[in-house]
């Protein structure tokens, strides 16, 4: 089985950084064709730059007198858009990238398709439907994501996941399901496809981090709209401003107008917000998690309560019966082949475990004729079979106990005294009873994954509160508990127990995680704000999480929540940056505008700028330079400590509040002063 991986997100495959002289000429193509009208209308601040150009433009053409000013204005003010483009592509094309890498596990792949009479036939995996099975042996590749249907094999996923120890999966387990491009070390599988050819996980994950099909976040449409209204605002301004102006008897050049507007509207987070969002869903693709939007990611970022399932999510899952403990008068004997009965038609690995143990044990029951086999169901939590006149049940100890005194039959304080014995070591106890006598307790033994306490921890440094819910019993779920480092435990669940449990915990106001692996955690997962599946675990729980971590640790939340608190606080930052920046234009453009006519407002000039002219370019060159100069703190995201709200908000107020108003000054000063170096 895996281990956890040990550098929580670091990235293990895909090699960070820039982009090569390609990639770059890709993105610069990529900004021009973003000039088209549906693309350019996304972001209403930039399209108003963009019409603002066009009518800049048309000014120069038919009506300014200065045509050399005119000329650099519309160029200045294209620029800016090209640059807003440009901050996209860039953060597509990084994606695009990354997930190349992953693509590449599964090109040309081809499998070995069965009809229903079982003949088998080669096709390309892109041929490959939901629903069909494919044959895949020992030394062959799984030519796409599905389930289990028939067998149990080692697989190694390292092309996908970066792991290379073998991992097992099993069909008709919580651990069935397996991804395109990994390969199956031993045995032989048969496996149901479960996505039609470009609709798995991965393509998915892919379309988002590409842009392609990337859906706004709540928190992204709302900011769309505040910059949307005061762009609104400014263009009002802008448009009474020459009447106003007119009252006294000033007239307003309209160029100035159009750069007024520019410098005014929130270009620079306008421009940077898609890049931003996308910058979000490579971080998670970088942490190796699927996230089917970009939503689920951010929403992550508020996430105040974590809910595990215990078998399969913060165990390994495989329980392996360990030993036989017959209670007093009840031959060892007599519980093992009872045991070995009871579980010769149950497919879970359990059930084969306990046959495997019976049969060490040299237990020679045979196939009964005429048997009547009871599946296992989380619902009543036992399996079992009835021969003849015989009726044998095993299960948690709870459901034994209410079975055999439904029965009339008596459960005795030994029998709690081993069931306790077996679960404060963390092991499962199974409970046999044949009718209304209970025989004694099977051991079950599991494994917690390696590392986990010290994420709980972090997890709980961090404001989230972790809670393990297990349809196992009190003892072994505190043991378990214990072992893990979890805040707190809730035991013998049903699936409907898990769904109302974060029911009332949406109820009280919580924001909930759910990680889980196994069709009983479905609902939950689906009702969870967010829901984390195991990439090891089923199709049911996979399709009704928003997240599957390809690395089947309990902790990848903790990389999930960063990526979603430093995409909030990266958009607060640079939204703070950009509204700052406004002062210093004032101060540039406005005596500018009114110099002719009204020579007191050149005390406004506090920039000492050499002409109108220079002070309005400059103004106009710094907001369109600063959206590339920002790139990178957009693609990487602002700095990000665990800490509180309040602390990070005063932080981030004072770097990018302060910053945002002083730079500007400097930065326009500088400009103004190269522009007249170069005859401006
Ligand atoms: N094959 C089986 N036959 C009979 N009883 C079983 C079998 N497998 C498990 N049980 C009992 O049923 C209980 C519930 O099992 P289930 O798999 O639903 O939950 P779980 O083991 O707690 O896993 P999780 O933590 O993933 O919910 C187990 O704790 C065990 O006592
Ligand atoms: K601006
Ligand atoms: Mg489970």
């Amino acid at each position: 089985m895996t281990d956890l991986p040990l550098h929580l997100g670091a990235a293990r495959r895909h090699p960070a950084g820039g982009l090569d002289a390609a990639g770059l000429r890709a993105a610069i193509a990529e900004s021009f064709r973003k000039l088209a009208p549906r693309q350019a209308m996304r972001s209403p601040v930039m399209a108003v730059v963009l019409l603002g150009t066009l009518l800049s433009a048309l000014i120069t053409i038919a009506a300014s007198a200065d045509k050399a000013f005119g000329i650099a204005v519309t160029a200045t003010l294209f620029v800016t858009v090209l640059f807003a483009n440009f901050a996209e592509a860039v953060a597509e094309a990084r994606g695009r990238g990354q997930a190349a890498s992953l693509r590449a596990a599964r090109r040309d792949l081809v499998g070995r398709r069965l009809d229903d009479a079982g003949n088998e036939t080669r096709v390309a995996a892109s041929e490959l439907r939901a629903g069909d099975r494919v044959l895949v042996s020992a030394g062959e590749f799984v030519p796409a994501d599905g389930e289990i249907e028939r067998g149990v094999a080692t697989i190694n996923e390292a092309a996908v996941t970066g792991e290379s120890a073998p991992v097992l999966r099993e069909a008709g387990t919580d651990r069935s399901g397996v991804i395109g491009g990994t390969k199956v070390l031993s045995d032989e599988i048969v496996v149901r496809v479960s996505a039609e050819p470009g609709g798995s996980f991965l393509d998915r994950m892919i379309a988002l981090v590409e842009g392609a099909n990337r859906q706004k976040t709540p928190n992204e449409i709302a900011l769309t709209m505040l910059l949307a209204a005061m762009t609104l605002t400014f263009l009002v301004v802008c448009v009474t401003l020459p009447f106003l102006a007119g009252f006294v008897g000033v007239k307003l050049d309209p160029l100035l107008l159009i750069a007024l507007l520019v410098c005014l509207i929130p270009t620079t987070i306008g421009g940077l917000l898609p890049a931003i969002g996308i910058a979000g869903m490579n971080r998670a693709l970088k942490a190796n998690v699927l996230a089917k939007s970009g939503k689920a990611v951010e929403v992550a970022g508020d996430v105040d309560v974590l809910l595990l399932d215990k078998t399969g999510t913060i165990t390994h899952g495989d329980r392996q019966a360990t030993a036989f403990h017959p209670l007093g008068g009840i031959d060892r004997e007599q519980l093992r082949d009872a045991a070995l009965l009871s579980s010769l038609a149950d497919p879970t690995p359990e059930g084969k475990s306990i046959v495997r143990l019976a049969r060490e044990l040299r237990s020679r029951v045979e196939d009964p004729q005429q048997a009547t086999f009871v599946s296992f169901s989380a619902q009543t939590r036992m399996s079992g079979v009835d021969v003849g006149a015989r009726s044998i049940r095993k299960g948690a100890s709870d459901a034994i106990a209410r079975h055999v005194r439904a029965l009339g039959g008596v459960v005795s304080p030994e029998l709690d005294a081993r069931v306790e014995q077996v679960a404060r070591g963390g092991a499962t106890p199974l409970v046999v009873a044949d009718g209304k006598h209970v025989l004694g307790v099977i051991e079950l033994s599991d494994v917690v994954k390696h590392g986990v306490k010290e994420r709980f921890a972090r997890l709980r440094e961090m404001g989230i509160r972790t809670v393990m819910i297990t349809g196992d019993n009190p003892l072994t779920a505190a043991a378990i508990a214990a072992e893990a480092g979890v805040d707190d435990f809730i035991a013998e669940a049903r699936p409907e127990d898990k769904l109302a449990r974060i029911r009332a915990e949406q109820a009280a106001g919580h924001l909930i995680a759910m990680v889980g692996d196994g069709t009983n955690d479905a609902p939950a997962l689906a009702q969870a704000d967010v829901g984390v599946a195991m990439n090891s675990g089923t199709q049911a729980a996979k399709e009704a999480g928003n997240m599957v971590d390809l690395d089947n640790d309990p902790a990848k939340l903790l990389a999930v929540v960063e990526v979603g608190k430093q995409q909030l606080i990266t958009r607060g930052a640079l939204t703070t940056f950009s509204l700052a920046n406004d002062v210093s234009k004032y101060f540039a453009i406005l005596p500018a505008m009114f110099a002719a006519a009204l020579p007191s407002m050149a005390s406004l000039n506090v920039m000492r700028l050499a002409s109108p002219n220079s002070a309005v370019l400059s103004a106009l060159v710094f907001n369109a330079l600063i959206i590339p100069a920002l790139i990178p703190l957009a693609l990487k995201g602002v700095r990000f400590k665990p800490a509180s709200a309040v602390a990070l908000l005063r932080r981030n107020m004072l770097v990018y509040g302060l910053g945002g108003v002083l730079l500007p000054f400097v930065g326009i000063k500088a400009i103004d002063l190269l522009l007249a170096a170069i005859g401006v």
